[in-house]
């Protein structure tokens, strides 16, 4: 894939960080908002649908609650995301509605896309949306999400809904020109990457943290997003949202920013919602042989590839499976609990009913509900 593709993408996802939409926390950067408002808008006119992924409700709750730090409680965050989202809608609603276009709010948590329901619900209503020509504007729902149910930072929320919609392209706007050798806010001698393979490994070892206080995730969060993101095919530029016209040329193929190509083949859709699947509840540790099969031969786990098991889960929970060097090879849904496969583990399933007293599937982890991530 080219940059030069990009213009022929019909579902665009914008992905705006808190940095840059609140002026560095100063507040909401109304201007700023206005020309990437019109980029869009153009966007649409063009025929492309465009969804929108915008951060910054809690750095502009800060600044309406007058909090010099982000709060440090739960509670007061959510109260500040609160506060803060108010003002996030109501300047896109009233910028897009220049255009002559339609917004809705959606504001979602990771338990949402995490049940097969809800995942498929919240996907029609955003194609619906898209059908009606709105721009959905989409947010964590930071003011009931906790720990358990949250995506942490909006640059995987971008990459979910990148795939939900299954976008074309992944256009992530953030305080920098795009993804450095290494962090150019600590090295001023720092290089700009204008293009890689999304897994290219380098990619993890220069990818930083976030040291602006307001954003999230930094670059990491970027670039793991970038590779949710090519799981549906979706290309992802990193890009500075302080440039003229940024959106409109990244997506006329100016070579802006960081590309981060997909070259992997797309996932099937219910693969891509196990991919996209960030709580897992347990680990299984397997053995050369059920690493080769699984990623050569496509098979289902078994338990006789398992070497040791981590965590508590029960059967139909997400586990991760680890090769040898304990590096993320699949995962999946797991057709036994921890218990159980404490005891199975490196056994044939002619002995489960031996071991557990009963068997049900043969296989750990059936190949339909399994992902490799390798
Ligand atoms: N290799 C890198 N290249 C560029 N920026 C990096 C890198 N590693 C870490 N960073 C940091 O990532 C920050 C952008 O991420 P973040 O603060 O989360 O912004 P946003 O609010 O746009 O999501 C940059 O300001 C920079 O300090
Ligand atoms: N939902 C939070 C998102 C925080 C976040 O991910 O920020 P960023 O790293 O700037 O995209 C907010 O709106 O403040």
């Amino acid at each position: 894939m080219n940059r030069i593709d990009f213009r022929k993408a019909k579902r665009v996802v914008v992905k705006i960080g808190s940095s840059l939409l609140t002026n560095g926390g100063q507040g909401l950067n109304k201007q700023a908002i206005a020309g990437w408002v019109a980029q869009m808008a153009a966007l649409r006119r063009q025929g492309k649908d465009v969804v929108l992924v915008s951060s910054g409700s809690v750095a502009e709750g800060m600044c309406r609650l007058k909090l010099r730090a982000r709060p440090e409680t739960l509670h007061e965050l959510q109260a500040a995301a609160s506060v803060g989202q108010m003002g996030l809608v109501r300047n896109f609603e009233n910028n897009f509605r220049q255009h002559g276009l339609l917004t809705a709010q959606v504001l979602l948590t990771h338990d949402d896309l995490s049940d097969r329901k809800r995942y498929l619900n919240a996907r029609s209503t955003l194609l619906t949306l898209l059908d009606f020509a709105v721009v959905p504007v989409i947010n964590e729902n930071d003011a009931v999400a906790t720990d358990e149910i949250r995506f942490g930072d909006n640059d995987t929320l971008g990459a979910l809904v990148a795939n939900l919609v299954e976008a074309d392209l992944l256009i992530i706007l953030t305080d920098q020109t795009g993804l450095y050798d290494s962090d150019p806010s600590v090295n001023p001698r720092a290089g700009l990457i204008s293009s890689a393979d999304v897994n290219d490994p380098l990619l993890d070892r220069v990818a930083g943290g976030s040291r602006s206080g307001l954003g999230r995730g930094g670059m990491y969060t970027k670039v793991r997003a970038a590779r949710l993101a090519a799981r549906s095919g979706a290309a992802t530029v990193i890009v500075s949202g302080q440039l003229d016209d940024v959106i409109s040329e990244v997506v006329e193929g100016v070579e802006l920013g960081t590309f981060l190509v997909p070259n992997i083949a797309p996932l099937a859709a219910r693969k891509r919602w196990l991919a996209g699947q960030l709580q897992s509840k347990g680990c299984l540790h397997l053995d050369d042989g059920a690493v080769y099969s699984l990623k050569n031969d496509g098979k289902s786990l078994l338990a006789v590839g398992v070497k040791s098991v981590e965590g508590r889960f029960r059967r139909g929970d997400l586990v991760t499976c680890l090769d040898s060097q304990g590096v993320e090879l699949a995962r999946g849904l797991v057709n036994y609990g921890s218990e159980e496969v404490a005891k199975i583990a490196g056994k044939s399933s002619s002995e489960f009913e031996f071991l557990l007293g009963y068997s049900d599937e043969q296989e750990l982890i059936h190949r339909d509900n399994l992902v490799l991530l390798r």
